[in-house]
């Protein structure tokens, strides 16, 4: 279903725990500050099963760090169960050399692995723990067991933009299908990283010069270029009115909140009293319909083209 603006809602982002067992510099936790009392996998699987009705075919498990829910395999399995096409994850990858067959099992499709930088000591300093080698290691794990298309995650900051090139060599001789270059935002301790922000023009330039652009993708227009087999999407979401023209998602916060925009704190409908009710299943899911239909009418994307009339005379 449509809305207002013409964007249809296709894709569902779930934040399943605020934990984390990583302290990046610059973690936005998905724009969520409070709010702690976690979903379970039936209540997740219901509120994915309504938005089915609205057009929702795919889901993102992302946090926190996902991958410290116990009943993650649950989760995944019940998603697939109502219908869900694709359940894909967005991970720091520490846990993945044990979990990613059982995740796979359990139904999970694909999953994109954050790794800022290929270098110890600056993977160090930006996630403040120093494990690289293990993050490989659940990168391997993930190849392994067929979690494809595999993707790596790679915030640009100050403190990394100089590996950029040499990262694209190391997803490229790894058999890596897709990197995501991704511009800091300013949220969560993004506000006070932001002093490390960097402009992406140039490393655009580059990507202009030394691969080939492919597509600007229709989920927020992302552009797409093909460095020999590797695929670079490069993901600049703040202050771009083009990205948010194509946004085609909604967010379930952890503790049950549909949140229309990851930056906005006003567009939000609670539906954690409805989920977590006693009424019947019936109930339950007309009153979720009516949430989401609430939801889409006050969808819009946050950043917007404006146009200025100028008075003459
Ligand atoms: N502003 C904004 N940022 C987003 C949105 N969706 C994802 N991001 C950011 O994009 C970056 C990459 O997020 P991922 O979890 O890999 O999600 P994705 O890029 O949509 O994932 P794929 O579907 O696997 O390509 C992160 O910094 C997210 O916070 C969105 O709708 N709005
Ligand atoms: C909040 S994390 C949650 C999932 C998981 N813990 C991880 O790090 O992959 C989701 C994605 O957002 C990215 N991210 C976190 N803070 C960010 C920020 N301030 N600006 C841009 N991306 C950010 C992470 O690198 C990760 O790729
Ligand atoms: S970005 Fe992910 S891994 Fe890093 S602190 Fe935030 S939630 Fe944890
Ligand atoms: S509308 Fe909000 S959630 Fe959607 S792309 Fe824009 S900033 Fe992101």
């Amino acid at each position: 279903m449509k809305d207002v603006y013409g964007r249809e809602l296709e894709d569902l982002r779930i934040t399943l725990t605020h934990a984390c067992n990583f302290t990046c510099f610059f973690c936005h936790m998905e724009g969520e500050n409070d709010g702690d009392s976690l979903l379970s996998a039936d209540q997740i699987s219901l509120v994915a099963q309504i938005g089915m009705e609205f057009g929702i075919r795919t889901v993102k498990l992302t946090g926190g760090e996902p991958t410290l829910r116990r009943d993650l395999p649950e989760i995944i399995s019940k998603l697939k169960e109502v219908g869900i096409k694709e359940v894909s994850m967005t991970t720091n990858g520490y846990l993945l050399k044990e979990l990613a067959g059982k995740l796979k099992d359990a139904g999970l499709d694909r999953v994109n692995i954050s790794l800022h930088s290929i270098d110890p000591v600056i993977f160090k300093e930006v996630t403040g723990v120093n494990v690289l080698s293990k993050v490989v290691e659940g990168i391997e794990e993930a190849k392994k067991v067929g979690l494809r298309p595999l993707k790596l995650n790679y915030v640009v900051t100050r403190k990394n933009a100089k590996g950029i090139f040499e990262f694209i060599n190391f997803a490229s001789s790894s058999n890596i299908d897709e990197i995501h270059l991704i511009e800091l935002h300013p949220v969560g301790l993004g506000k006070e990283a932001f002093y490390t922000h960097v402009d992406m023009s140039d490393i655009e330039g580059r990507l202009n010069e030394d691969c080939t652009l492919v597509e600007i993708r229709n989920k927020h227009k992302r552009p797409r270029y093909k460095c020999g087999n590797l695929v670079v999407e490069v993901v600049k979401p703040y202050a771009n009115p083009i990205f948010c023209s194509g946004c085609n998602r909604i967010r379930l916060t952890v503790d049950g909140k549909l949140k229309t925009c990851l930056y906005r704190d006003d567009k939000i409908i609670d539906i954690s009293d409805i989920i977590k009710s006693s009424y019947s299943t019936e109930e339950k899911e007309e009153l979720l319909r009516e949430a989401y239909r609430l939801a889409i009418l006050i969808r819009e994307p946050n950043f917007r083209f404006r146009y200025e009339t100028s008075k003459t005379g």
